[in-house]
């Protein structure tokens, strides 16, 4: 396989790079054709249509990992149009140019696809209902990707952390060196993923699907839900990375937590209250297992403690 990683310096896109290497050549695309920690990439901003579509001819790949995106929930209130471009026309050229070539695509999306309100798991035909922009921009992406006629896999994730790149994680960790007392949500649940689980599980996935024989493989295609296993609030989730980074040495002393209400923490973007996604079609479909998000965490915190005593 030739395989064009676009989004390759962020925090599933860095993961991924490893893993898909094991499959075949790897091409990295960048926004600015950087690629963080050095070395060059091919430039591909999803932002210029111009643009990615020479990205996507020079790259000719067989299969496209789509692991950019417009991430930013509470900004994306105040530039939809940005968010929509990215997560959502983007992904529809994209699909459009595989569709023309024979390529498959691998895209990812998101929990925020729904609006929280359900009483079990999410499964993947689930009605979709987004709360705020980025839900509805990826949300539109899945569709655009769905409609392009080109052999997809889509991977609903949730709560991406990694001991590198913007995540929830790294924020308590860093507030934690410069405040007594954190306030953190307790009222919105959801399953806190590593970005290498993610990455790790997409590769094993994409060796699997390809090797379907085709009329296999286009009855396999479609959304999958991707997570780790359980759920937590993001105030339990605040508390276990406290007790896992004191006990790694990596926090000299553990902040006060305390559990408050959404409604005391206001954001320009609303997120939904429970958005558990039932991953069994994954697991079921290619023998894939998901452990629980402690141990992922706990991988996480063991990487970070590594990477600080070397
Ligand atoms: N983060 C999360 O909690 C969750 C993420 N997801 C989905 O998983 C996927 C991966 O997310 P994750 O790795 O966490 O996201 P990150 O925000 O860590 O990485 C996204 C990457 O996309 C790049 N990007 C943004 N805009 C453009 C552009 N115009 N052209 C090219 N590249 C661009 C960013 O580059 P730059 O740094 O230059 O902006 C960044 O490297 C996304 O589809 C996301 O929607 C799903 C659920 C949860
Ligand atoms: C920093 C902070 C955040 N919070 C709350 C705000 C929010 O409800 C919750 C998590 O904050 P974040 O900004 O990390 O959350 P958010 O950026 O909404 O995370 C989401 O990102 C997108 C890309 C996804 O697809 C989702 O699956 C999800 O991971 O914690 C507190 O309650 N107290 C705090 O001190
Ligand atoms: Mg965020």
């Amino acid at each position: 396989m030739r395989i064009l990683l676009l989004g390759a310096n962020g925090q599933v896109g860095r993961s991924l790079q490893r893993p898909l290497a094991g499959l075949g050549e790897v091409i990295c695309a960048t926004r600015d054709g950087r690629l963080d920690g050095g070395g060059v990439a091919l430039a591909a901003d999803l932002g210029d249509p111009a643009g990615l579509a020479l990205a996507l001819d020079a790259a000719a790949a067989t299969v496209i990992v789509n692991a950019a995106a417009y991430t930013a929930v509470d900004r994306a209130e105040s530039e939809p149009d940005r968010a929509d471009r990215i997560n959502h026309r983007a992904v529809g050229e994209i699909g459009a140019w595989a569709a023309s070539h024979g390529a498959a695509v691998v895209h990812y999306s998101t929990d925020y696809v729904f609006d929280g309100r359900g009483d079990r798991p999410y499964r993947e035909d689930d009605p979709v209902a987004p709360l705020g922009a980025y839900g509805r921009s990826k949300q539109a992406g899945e569709q655009a990707l769905q409609a392009s006629g080109a052999e997809q896999l889509i991977l609903r994730t949730a709560w991406v952390y990694a001991a590198h790149g913007h995540n929830f994680l790294r924020t308590m960790l860093r507030l934690a060196g410069e405040r007594e007392e954190l306030r953190i949500v307790a009222d919105q649940v959801g399953s806190p993923t590593p970005a290498g689980l993610i990455a790790g599980t997409t590769a094993a996935l994409l060796a699997r699907w390809r090797h379907l024989p085709a009329g296999e493989r286009g009855a396999a295609q479609g959304v999958y839900h991707l997570t780790a296993a359980g759920a937590c609030s993001w105030f339990d989730f605040a508390q276990a990375i406290f007790e896992r980074a004191h006990a790694a040495g990596l926090l000299p002393r553990r902040p006060r937590v305390v559990p408050i209400a959404s409604a005391d923490y206001p954001t320009p973007a609303q997120r939904p209250a429970w958005s558990v996604l039932d991953c069994e079609r994954l697991q079921t479909r290619f023998g894939l297992h998901l452990p629980a998000w402690e141990q992922g965490l706990r991988e996480v915190v063991e990487a970070l403690a590594a990477a600080r005593s070397a």
